[in-house]
């Protein structure tokens, strides 16, 4: 066997290492030379910032951008801001892999694209580009099938969990993303996160006249804010909660008779999330009785889920990134930090897939005026192209390699069962300690 034709681990297949090399420089090539389109692509979304749901621009501009290139696109798919752009090589004999890259491009309010998401937009594209003109360069060993998948909402209300309800990623293999940060990282724990929305109902009365003719709403929502406070202390280290007042009554001689507070809720798994799910909910209960209001707790549609990490998948995508100049953090601090939440976690539990991290050449932080600037800024580019080529890269070690996609799924198989080992029988008691369904005014 030469070195450039390895036999793989289980000696079911032959590689083509050669051929894959030089894929990899095809993938490299070709988003070099799209560098120009794909920057202008994620400027405009990046100048017109779109909340969740409404991205209508967004959806546009990247439709748009798929049907110039002649890609298969549904706009307005299951969502009236989502998108499937596909292409699929020529067919052969073995089954067809279907891998996918999924692109955000929801901002936050006040603050527009605070978290880059017009860059995950980016790299998601200029993975598939360039992919695509890897695989028409040469004979893939499969039929393969390229998706990119426009999901919106990832801020607020959790598109992507509205698309594993319609189906969306029932034929997929592998999916594909990357989200802005401060370093470069293949995996950092994403936790599950439940939004609730908490509305007291109080009585409005004269505040100087007769006040004790008023139930104050207010002050309902100043306790639950400090119950909430207080119940901190006796938390898990991983656990998080925070709030906003969102309505705190209108004048200061009117006893405030509605409030309304949204509280995100997020621990490491769903099994601690429904614990914390109770505890808090007692919280703005008490807050209620004490007060003499009225409570009404609003759950949003979708609980996010934690991310299951894939362990050959990350180690794939490290090895590509460092031969594109990639430095990992090895700072536990980092590593062990919780990153937040995204939906791409209730994604990895219908298919194996992968979240790195990447360095936008800044060091703001996330959800703040300092990162939107760096997420629109040049000097970006180079970074986020960069994590696009090592995405690609890493879907080309899958395609050729039939080991990798193997030992993928099973890691998959193994990090979910034991997720689901772990979370049986919670299901109920999280949907008794929230009563969403209940709540007919949200
Ligand atoms: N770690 C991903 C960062 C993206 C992000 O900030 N997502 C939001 C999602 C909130 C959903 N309620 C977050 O606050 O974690």
């Amino acid at each position: 066997m030469g070195p450039d034709r390895e036999q793989s681990a289980a000696g079911r297949g032959r590689i083509d290492m050669s051929l894959l090399k030089q894929c990899k420089q095809r993938v490299s090539d070709v988003i070099e030379h799209e560098s120009g389109q794909l920057h202008a692509l994620s400027q405009d979304i990046w100048k017109a910032p779109e909340l969740a749901y409404q991205e209508h621009a967004a959806h546009h501009l990247l439709t748009s951008f798929f049907s110039s290139r002649a890609w298969e696109v549904q706009a307005h798919y299951h969502l009236d801001t989502a998108f499937r752009a596909q292409w699929t090589s020529e067919p052969s004999d073995s089954p067809r892999l279907h891998v996918a890259f999924l692109c955000e491009y929801d901002a936050l309010p006040g603050l527009g694209h605070a978290c880059g998401h017009n860059l995950i937009a980016e790299v998601s594209v200029a993975a598939a580009l360039g992919l695509r003109g890897a695989l028409e360069s040469v004979h893939p060993p499969r039929q393969i099938q390229i998706t990119v998948l426009g999901t919106p909402a990832e801020e607020d209300g959790g598109g992507k969990v509205d698309l594993i309800k319609a189906g969306a990623f029932e034929d997929m293999d592998v999916v594909f993303m990357a989200h802005p940060a401060q370093d470069d990282a293949a995996y950092l724990p994403d936790i599950a996160v439940h939004d609730v929305t908490v509305k007291y109902y109080g009585k409005a009365s004269h505040a100087a006249a007769y006040p004790w003719e008023g139930i104050n709403a207010l002050d309902a929502a100043i306790l639950a804010y400090n119950n909430i406070s207080v119940l901190r202390q006796q938390m898990q280290p991983s656990w998080r909660v925070h709030g906003v007042i969102k309505h705190g009554g209108v004048k200061p001689n009117i006893i405030p008779s509605y409030t309304e507070l949204e509280f995100y809720l997020r621990a490491p798994s769903r099994k601690d999330l429904a614990e914390l799910q109770e505890k808090a909910s007692a919280c703005f209960s008490a807050a209620a009785t004490a007060t003499g209001c009225k409570v009404e707790l609003c759950s949003s549609s979708h609980d996010y889920y934690n991310v299951l990490p894939n362990k050959t998948l990350a180690q794939a995508y490290i090895e590509n990134g460092k031969q594109l100049g990639m430095q990992f953090t090895t700072n536990d601090q980092v590593l062990n930090a919780l990153s937040g939440s995204t939906d791409f976690g209730n994604v990895t539990f219908e298919v194996p897939g992968i979240h790195p991290y990447f360095f936008i050449g800044s060091e703001a932080l996330n959800h703040t005026e300092e990162y939107t600037k760096a997420a629109g800024s040049d000097e970006a580019q180079y970074y986020t192209l960069r994590t696009a080529k090592s995405l690609a890269m890493t879907a080309l070690d899958v395609i050729f390699n039939p080991d990798l996609l193997q030992s993928i799924r099973h890691d998959w198989k193994m990090m979910k069962q034991m997720e689901e080992e772990m979370n049986s029988g919670i299901a109920n008691k999280a949907r008794e300690s929230s009563s969403g369904a209940g709540c007919a005014s949200c």
